[in-house]
This record gives structure tokens, C-alpha cells and sequence, in this order.
């Protein structure tokens, strides 16, 4: 399918078009995620980023339109297929981390691998070391409500790549914290997922969060306007 030397898209939309009952979100909007990078996708309030990332890992289908991942047409998989790929290939974080409020932070980033069949005792290991990882040692037993923004938004990303997905989508995963701690959540994200070889679709409005990508995307409208601005890559 791919060829090492020119790799095409791990995931790839073509001219969708999606509407909110009358209101029109996407008017043919494209885009491709290569395999590792981290794109950022940036554009003013309601020029449907979120729908965008909705339509791209599988939570919602475009009206018209195709999304493409590893040779497989998202948008025309079964119900049941659909949510099966996205637990075992795809993470998601979102603004507000939407960790479950009765757990701690430990067994939150322990919950996707319990559900994917892993022994308890492995998978609070591993969340433990991905907690870790994130910077968020010594938080394990902390409820959501007991957190701060930044720490609650490092246990949200632990769980999103706790699975080694190959694609991690986050919306707006800094917009809820201040400068210090965004640049904590970015740096964290965009080593890990360096390392691990995980892509990363990036909403954000923010032009020092967006210079953690690879590469950026503007959105106007509904479509895409920019594609493949380099951008710095932040040490
Ligand atoms: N569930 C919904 N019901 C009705 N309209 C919606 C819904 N979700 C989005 N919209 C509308 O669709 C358009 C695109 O919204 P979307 O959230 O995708 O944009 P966005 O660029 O992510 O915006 P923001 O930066 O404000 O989050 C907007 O006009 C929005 O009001």
C-alpha cells in the first residue's frame, strides 16, 4: 500500500461536506495525516475545526464525502467496526479532559486497557508508567475533581495514548489552561508522541500551541484554505 520512500496518508478526508441540521460545518473540506506527524489544524471560531476531527476519527459521518484510514473507508464502516477501530487505533482528548469524576487518575488511564481485555493488574502498571511519563507522578490516587487543569489534562492524554494508538485526536487539548501549563501539555504530547510514532491532529487557536506541529492547516468556512506550512519545530 504505501511506499517507504514517498509514504502516503495514514488518514485521509476528502471534500466533506457536513451540516448541523441547517448549518452548514464543512463545504468540501480535505486533509491528510501522515503517519507520526503532528498536523494542527487552526481557523476562526465556527469554521468547523471540530467537525473536522469529529468527521476524521469516526464519531461523526459526513453528509457527502470520504475519510480514508489505512486503505479503509471510515465513513461506510459498520457501527460496530467503527467503534472497535477507534478503541484500538485511534485516542482522543478533548478541551475539558472528560475523565470519569468517581475514578482516580490512575484508574481513568487504566479504564481503555481494561476494556480491551488487559489483566487489572498489568493495566494499572502501565497507566502508572504513563501517568509518568506525562509528568503526573504522584497523582495517581487523585480524583478529576482534585486536579488542576494542566494535571487533569496530562491524566486525559496518558489515557488517550495508553492503548498505542496510531492517531491521537485532540481538540483544543490546551484551551482550558494557563500559558505555563499549556506549555507543559504540548511538550509532553509532542515528545510522546515523537517517540512513539503516534500521529496527531491538533485543534487549537493558539499560535504557540499550534508550533508544536509539523505542519498546519487553516480551515475557512468549512474548507481547508492552507495546507503545509512548515513550521519551527519546537525543541
Ligand atoms: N451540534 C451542533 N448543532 C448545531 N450546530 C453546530 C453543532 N456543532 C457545530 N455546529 C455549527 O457548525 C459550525 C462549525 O462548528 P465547529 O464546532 O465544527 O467549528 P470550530 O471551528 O471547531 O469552532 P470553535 O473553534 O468555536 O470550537 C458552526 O457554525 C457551529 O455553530
Amino acid at each position: 500500500m504505501n511506499n517507504a520512500a514517498t509514504p502516503g496518508p495514514l488518514l485521509a478526508a476528502r471534500d466533506l461536506v457536513k451540516a448541523h441540521g441547517r448549518t452548514p460545518a464543512l463545504r468540501g473540506a480535505s486533509l491528510d495525516l501522515r503517519a507520526g506527524e503532528i498536523l494542527a489544524v487552526t481557523g476562526a471560531s465556527g469554521s468547523g475545526k471540530s467537525t473536522l476531527l469529529h468527521c476524521m476519527a469516526g464519531i461523526v459521518r459526513p453528509d457527502r464525502g470520504s475519510v480514508t484510514y489505512g486503505g479503509q473507508r471510515l465513513d461506510r464502516l459498520p457501527e460496530k467496526r467503527l467503534s472497535e477501530l477507534r478503541r484500538t487505533d485511534f485516542g482522543v482528548v478533548f478541551q475539558f479532559g472528560q475523565l470519569i469524576p468517581e475514578l482516580t487518575a490512575l484508574d481513568n488511564v487504566a479504564l481503555p486497557l481494561l476494556l480491551a481485555g488487559t489483566p487489572r493488574s498489568r493495566a494499572r502498571e502501565r497507566a502508572g508508567e504513563w501517568l509518568e511519563r506525562f509528568g503526573a507522578r504522584g497523582q495517581e490516587e487523585l480524583r478529576p475533581g482534585e486536579m488542576s487543569g494542566g494535571q487533569a489534562q496530562r491524566t486525559a492524554l496518558a489515557r488517550a495514548l495508553v492503548t498505542g494508538p496510531k492517531v491521537v485526536f485532540a481538540d483544543e487539548p490546551t484551551g482550558a489552561l494557563d500559558s505555563l501549563a499549556g506549555e507543559q501539555v504540548m511538550t509532553a504530547l509532542a515528545h510522546t508522541a515523537r517517540e512513539s510514532g503516534t500521529a496527531v491532529l491538533l485543534i487549537t487557536h493558539d499560535a504557540r500551541t499550534a508550533a508544536y506541529a509539523d505542519r498546519e492547516a487553516s480551515l475557512h468556512d468549512g474548507t481547508v484554505v492552507t495546507e503545509d506550512t512548515v513550521l519551527e519545530v519546537t525543541p
